[in-house]
């Protein structure tokens, strides 16, 4: 890996799709040559599946938060080639979603006394098992839930096609899982992290991502 491995987290909604365009566009006009790329990988096997699953699909998978955490981490798995690439041939590598969302949903959804458990799984799985690369900083969008919901549902009004899925539909779970993102981000998880509150300054965070 050559470039700097960037990753935005943050729940459904929160705004992470918006920012990270914008942060392209802003790191482009520097003159920094920026790769992307968005997990799930929508179109591609694991992803369409975990996607149908969350829809009510593929004979109740979802009801296993482990199952669900496999097809994700397969998901990245399957990129690892394309991330090689966008790595050897980028300054930057910028992440909408990455180990810490598998990290974070599959743990909200057992509940605090199985946290630091599915965590170290994750974790030993993605990264030393599946040998993904480590992020050199993790990026948390931390927008309130009931902003982050707000948006995810007015999306959804506004988009038939986009209907709301099981976790997107699930507040309690939405409360939870910001949460545990911000206990990884405290924590440090397997890299540097910074929290921004809702909508930050786009050249701030540039700087942040140049790490200057
Ligand atoms: N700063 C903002 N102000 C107002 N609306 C916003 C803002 N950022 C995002 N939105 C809107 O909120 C919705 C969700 O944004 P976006 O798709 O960027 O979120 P996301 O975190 O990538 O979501 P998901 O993980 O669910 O795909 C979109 O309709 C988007 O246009
Ligand atoms: C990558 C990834 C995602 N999830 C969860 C988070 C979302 O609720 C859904 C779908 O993601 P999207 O950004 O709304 O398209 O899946 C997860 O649990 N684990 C992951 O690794």
């Amino acid at each position: 890996m050559v470039a700097r491995l960037v990753v935005v987290e943050g729940l459904d909604g929160a705004g992470k799709n918006t920012l990270t365009t914008a942060l392209v566009g802003e790191l482009t006009d520097r003159g920094v040559s920026v790769g992307r790329l968005a997990f799930p990988r929508y179109g591609t096997l694991h992803a369409d599946l975990a996607a149908d699953a969350l829809h009510g699909g593929q004979a109740g998978t979802a009801d296993s938060p482990h199952a669900m955490a496999l097809l994700f981490a397969l998901d990245r798995h399957a990129a690892l080639a394309e991330l090689r690439e966008l790595a050897a041939s980028h300054d930057v590598v910028l992440l909408d979603r990455y180990v810490a969302s598998n990290a974070a949903y599959t743990a909200a959804r057992l509940g605090p006394g199985r946290e630091a458990e599915v965590i170290r799984w994750i974790g030993e799985l993605e990264f030393d098992r599946l040998g993904l690369p480590l992020p050199d900083l993790q990026i948390l969008l931390d927008t309130p839930t009931a902003l982050a919901a707000e948006r995810a549902g007015s999306r959804e009004s506004a988009d038939p096609g986009r209907t709301r899925d099981r976790y997107e539909r699930d507040a309690a779970l939405q409360t939870a899982t910001g949460e545990t993102y911000r206990r990884l981000a405290a924590s440090g998880w397997r890299s540097p992290w910074r929290v921004l509150d809702v909508d930050p300054d786009v050249r701030e965070l540039a700087d942040l991502v140049v790490g200057s």
